[in-house]
């Protein structure tokens, strides 16, 4: 992109957005920029720009640098004040949220979503850091591009990259959704493999550069194993901020249930997902309530909840595939957004939600040292407690058993052990169960 191009729509949609003070800009007319950056703080704005390995980049020329950040190239840093703009004087600080596969179909619908405020609130500015590859780059310009077209005044900084150690730099929330997709007659340990290798490599970064009370959210797939295997590479971070997304599970849930019931979703509440984001999930009926009576009296037909209920929560990606032609992407993005803000809200007095979790002092008796979804509460300050006062009957407890969804996951760890640091992987994966997209 020419760089007078760039400066035209970033100082537009900036200027316009916030009615900024333009103070300083000094740009060559000879240069030009191939990753380009607008970061937009409380006090400055500029562009910048970022470059993969084997780029040769012109020394850098500082301009009021307002921290020290090395994908800023001093002749694309714009500097404004935002000194005089009332409406930031009651903004929180700036977080930081670094997203994976930025350029994917889920980030499509996150981005803009985390962008416009409806995630973080109206008085939360963001900086989005996003992480790429190479075969992605030229996408990711794309999405930067259409991030500043959108005006966001909350948006203060945009940054792509394809080095998750740049990325994620100081992020206090990962979210992590890129991840090779399974193809045609691709094993489920091969998948495990490959995508634990993309999960090893962020989890090291995130250890080394990012908060270190940074929350990760694992998407891509398989999330629970991924998010275990995040979690072994960064020791140093605590290793309940670690989550697999199960919340589209959880909603997907909630949505036959309202239907079967002949009630608006809102009515639904108390649904836990157990267990793997894969079809050996276990969708509990058991502990659910609808209008705030448990579903078995509101829906007296055990054998539909146990059989098909159960069944449509568990393969509703692979239908929606068959329908679009590719897996869930809006509503993923919606789960997503649900998942933040489960832990960044109190949660509803009596309600929960599911996330995927490190199983280590579980009250339920599921093995430790696998990462399940369980039903969580949280007081709004990002952390979560696993909730007690749920009934754990031996149906349940043969359920996820005998799905096997536990075992499944054991089964999974072993089989990535040596990206675990837990020794030599040995994969005995019960049958070749699926995930929620496959069929
Ligand atoms: N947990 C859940 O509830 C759900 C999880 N998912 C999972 O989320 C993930 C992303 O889905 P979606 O955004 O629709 O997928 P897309 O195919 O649109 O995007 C995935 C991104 O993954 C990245 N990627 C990383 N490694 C590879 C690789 N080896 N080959 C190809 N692409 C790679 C690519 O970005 P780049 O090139 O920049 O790395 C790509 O943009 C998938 O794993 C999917 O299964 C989907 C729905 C629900
Ligand atoms: O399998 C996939 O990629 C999609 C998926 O996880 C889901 O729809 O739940």
């Amino acid at each position: 992109m020419a760089v007078a191009e760039l400066n035209s729509a970033f100082t537009k949609a900036h200027l316009h957005s916030s009615q900024l003070s333009f103070l300083s800009r000094s740009v060559p007319k000879h240069q030009h920029c191939d990753f380009p950056t607008l970061h937009r703080t409380q006090q400055h704005a500029r562009i910048s720009c970022s470059v993969t390995q084997n780029q040769v980049q012109a020394p850098a020329v500082q301009i009021q640098e307002p921290k020290s950040k090395s994908d800023c190239y001093g002749v694309f840093c714009l500097t404004y004040d935002l000194k005089a703009e009332e409406e930031t004087k009651s903004w929180k600080k700036l977080i930081n949220i670094a997203v994976s596969g930025a350029a994917g179909m889920i980030s499509n619908h996150l981005l803009f979503k985390l962008a416009s405020g409806e995630v973080f609130g109206p008085d939360q500015p963001i900086a989005l850091k996003l992480l790429g590859s190479e075969r992605s780059l030229q996408a990711l310009e794309g999405v930067a591009m259409e991030l500043e077209d959108s005006l966001f005044p909350l948006l203060r900084e945009v940054s792509i990259g394809i080095d998750p150690y740049e990325v994620f730099q100081d992020a206090e929330w990962a979210l992590l959704i890129g991840a090779k997709p399974r193809g045609p007659g691709m094993e489920r340990a091969d998948l495990l493999d490959i995508n634990g290798q993309i999960f090893a490599e962020q989890g090291r970064a995130l250890n080394a550069v990012a908060s270190r009370n940074v929350k990760v959210i694992v998407v891509g797939n398989p999330c629970n194993t991924n998010a275990l295997i995040c979690m072994k590479n960064a020791p140093n971070i605590p290793a309940k901020n670690f989550h697999a997304l199960t919340r589209l599970d959880e909603n997907r849930a909630k949505c036959q249930l309202a239907l079967k019931a002949g009630v608006f979703y809102d009515k639904v509440s108390n649904v836990t997902i157990w267990g793997n984001h894969s079809t050996t999930q276990v969708p509990d009926f058991l502990n659910a309530k609808i209008d705030g009576m448990p579903v078995i009296d509101v829906i007296k037909d055990r054998k539909w909840l146990e059989e098909e209920f159960t069944e449509k929560v568990q393969k509703r990606g692979g239908v929606l595939i068959q329908k679009w032609g590719r897996s869930s992407a809006a509503s993923t993005a919606v789960s997503i957004v649900d998942a933040i803000r489960a832990l960044i809200t109190p949660t509803p007095k009596g309600d929960w939600f599911s996330t995927g979790v490190y199983t280590d002092g579980n009250p339920y008796g599921i093995a430790e040292g696998i990462v399940f979804s369980m039903p969580c509460r949280s007081n709004g300050d990002g952390d979560y407690v696993l909730v007690k006062d749920v009934i754990f009957d031996d149906y349940l407890r043969n359920r996820i058993a005998k799905a096997s969804t536990e075992a499944e996951l054991l089964a999974e760890k072993r089989c990535v052990a040596h990206l675990t640091g837990e020794g030599i992987a040995v994969c005995d994966l019960p049958g070749d169960t699926m995930l929620p997209g496959e069929m």
